[in-house]
């Protein structure tokens, strides 16, 4: 069942002077009780998504469905359950506290206000949701402020204080990017472990596919190149065998803990070839990615292609998405969490790096 559809999604800031919308004709559905995953570099438009998907920005243009109801044509009362029902956990966890109060004094205003639990069992609420994300479930922690915690400890909280609301949804931005390389397994887990325990879905922001191959078993993936959606499917799907130039791209890049597996890899694109390309603007004109693409043509670049189904439910924007090369094993498998937590860490500590 879907739970959030947003559909033709345009977004121009006012103050802009970039030559392409933020979003250029997004579309994606969320289930009920599933994860997609947006991936994509830095300045594609990710955020943006996310700040449209939960209520926090009204697009330009295109609609945004909630349990099927048109979210900006919400009376009031409506509107207030929406914004409850999708919370958002950000990138900074430090930003997204405020420094000034303490922990209980950030959360008890939401309980209330939604009556998501009579006044006198407040604190007893607190202490659960300290205990599901894995805090100290003791007063004094309540009475703790966010600089009083470590990064890790932060970002749980701001977990909890999403969860309190009993959302449907959560839009997850980039939610391990600012923390030490050994905690984003952990934080990843918990949310992997929340969704189960409290019937979550989620839309996973993130530039590092990585993470994305990591927290997106079972769920769908959105490709997204300055502010298009290049391709969208099935996780597996597009981690097996990916259909656009720029998602292969982006799959080759993550980095795999055995050199010998990187040396193996039957390498189908001329390398010096593609580090020519890698810093090439967007086209403006057909296909957005063909002044990076080592297949382009003439059609490419006259030509925006259409997202075309290449399998049931895989969706491609390439007019030659056959040409996309298989990856190497490594790559394509995606792994199951908790399974190999030695090929992560080290992935995201090389991705930490960068
Ligand atoms: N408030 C704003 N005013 C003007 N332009 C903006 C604003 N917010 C974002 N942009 C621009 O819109 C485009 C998409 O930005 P967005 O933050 O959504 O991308 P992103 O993929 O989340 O990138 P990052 O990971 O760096 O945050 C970028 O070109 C960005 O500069």
């Amino acid at each position: 069942m879907s739970l959030l559809q947003v559909r033709n999604l345009t977004q121009y800031y006012p103050n802009s002077t970039a030559p392409l919308p933020a979003l250029d004709d997004v579309s994606l559905e969320v289930a009920k009780d599933s994860v997609v995953a947006v991936v994509g570099e830095s300045g594609c438009g990710k955020t943006t998504l996310g700040r449209i998907a939960s209520g926090l920005l009204k697009p330009t243009e295109g609609e945004v469905i909630f349990d099927d109801q048109q979210v900006w044509k919400l009376p009031r009362s409506a509107w207030n359950g929406y914004r409850r029902r999708v919370q958002i956990i950000q990138q900074d966890p430090y930003a997204s506290l405020n420094p000034g109060l303490t922990l209980m004094e950030s959360l008890r205003p939401g309980l209330l206000r939604h009556k998501i639990v009579p006044r006198r069992q407040v604190t007893e609420e607190a202490l659960r949701l300290l205990a599901l994300v894995g805090l100290d479930d003791d007063e004094a922690f309540l009475r703790r402020f966010p600089h009083q915690l470590s990064g890790g400890q932060r970002q749980r909280f701001a977990i909890a204080r999403a969860v309190s609301l009993r959302p449907d949804l959560i839009v997850a931005d980039e939610p391990t990017s600012m923390l030490d390389v050994s905690v984003r397994v952990a934080i990843l887990d918990l949310l992997l472990a929340l969704q189960a325990e409290e019937g979550l879905a989620y839309v996973f922001i993130s530039h590092d596919f990585g993470v994305v191959r990591y927290f997106t078993r079972g769920g769908r993936i959105v490709v997204m190149f300055f502010g298009q959606v290049v391709e969208e499917g099935p996780a597996e799907q597009i981690i097996g065998r990916p259909r656009h130039p720029y998602s292969f791209q982006l799959l080759e890049a993550i980095p795999v803990p055995d050199p010998r597996t990187v040396r193996a890899r039957a390498r189908q694109i001329d390398e010096a070839d593609l580090e020519d390309r890698v810093d090439q603007p967007p086209s403006l004109t057909g296909c957005i990615f063909a002044n990076r693409c080592p297949f382009a043509d003439d059609a490419c670049r006259s030509t925006r292609p259409p997202l075309i189904e290449v399998a049931p439910g895989h969706r491609a924007a390439c007019l030659y998405p056959e040409r996309v090369p298989d990856l190497p094993d490594a790559v394509r498998t995606v792994v199951e969490p908790g399974a190999a937590d030695v090929e992560i860490d080290e992935g995201l500590a090389t991705a930490h790096n960068r």
